[in-house]
């Protein structure tokens, strides 16, 4: 199809303007250091090139794959780029396009990969314009199609890809929140499970708005019980796949997540092997 070719050209291009441009600003070298030292033997090219991480998360619906990427990508000062954010950004302006995207996501189906590669190429060509180094993928690619066109085009260092326990991510998709007014995301689920064979318990604290955020929260249309039901579902048959075509190429980095955000990313840190930044500074302190 000529527009699903002229998108990956686009997309192409832009990821491999990504790599090479040499006009952005240099990585600072407290950072450069940090990227080196990140996930050693997993980085697929030496970083003295100035290009920052390109890596890719994974995990199923509610498993905290934005609220990580989001974390890492400030840290290693590459932009976090969920594909799910570019869907609910099309969504937002009205009209013939947006009317069929929502027909797709609010069942939980998954867009086409044309549709889908087309905002990802934008998005990067932007980002290109706008002197960025790197990304730290979300929620792309998500069938093995889109991760073949993905390698294709571009080196990914290292795939993430987050676990948590299957009770968990139900009730973690439906107390999902963000703020009408600010954009901040929270989670009004208090999870508690008992530790499988002897295991430890786990324990997710809800993530609660401060006041002034209270009276603005909204729930996403596509987090009812219904439809995250079909996510998992689709998550499991056309992504879980995805997991496997990495853990064949050694860029596959497995993370069960032990609880809530507190537990988790010292940890995530450690398995990734960046130094945590508020452990120096109380350190320093
Ligand atoms: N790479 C992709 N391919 C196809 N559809 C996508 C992709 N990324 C996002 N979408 C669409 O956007 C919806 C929301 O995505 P996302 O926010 O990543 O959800 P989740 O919380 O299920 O991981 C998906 O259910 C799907 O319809």
């Amino acid at each position: 199809m000529a527009g699903m070719s002229r998108a990956i050209r686009n997309f192409a291009a832009a990821s491999r303007r990504t790599l090479t441009a040499a006009s952005g600003p240099a990585l600072p070298k407290e950072a450069a250091a940090r990227v080196r030292a990140a996930a050693p033997g997993r980085m697929g090219r030496d970083q003295e090139d100035g290009r920052r991480v390109q890596w890719v998360f994974l995990g199923c619906p509610g498993v905290g794959k934005g609220t990580y990427a989001s974390r890492l990508s400030q840290l290693l000062g590459v932009p976090h780029i969920a594909t799910g954010d570019l869907v609910r950004d099309a969504l937002a302006t009205p009209g013939p396009f947006s009317n069929k995207l929502a027909e797709i996501v609010n069942h939980g189906k998954l867009v086409s990969d044309e549709i889908i590669i087309n905002l990802l190429s934008r998005r990067l060509e932007e980002g290109e314009e706008k002197g960025e180094l790197g990304f730290i993928l979300d929620g792309f690619p998500r069938t093995i199609g889109q991760a073949e066109i993905l390698e294709g085009v571009t080196d990914i260092d290292l795939v993430i890809n987050l676990k948590l326990r299957e009770e968990a991510l139900l009730a973690k998709c439906l107390g999902r929140r963000m703020c009408s007014q600010c954009g901040g995301n929270f989670n009004v689920a208090s999870i508690d499970i008992e530790g499988e064979d002897g295991g430890p318990r786990m324990y997710m604290p809800p993530l609660l708005p401060p006041p002034q955020c209270e009276s603005k929260l909204i729930a996403r249309a596509d987090d009812t019980e219904e439809v995250v039901k079909e996510r998992l579902r689709v998550y499991h048959d056309l992504t879980e796949p995805v997991e496997e075509f990495y853990r064949a190429r050694g860029k596959l980095l497995e993370f069960n997540l032990p609880g809530g955000i507190p537990e988790s990313w010292p940890k995530l840190l450690q398995a990734l092997n960046i130094e945590d930044p508020d452990n120096k500074r109380s350190a320093a302190a």
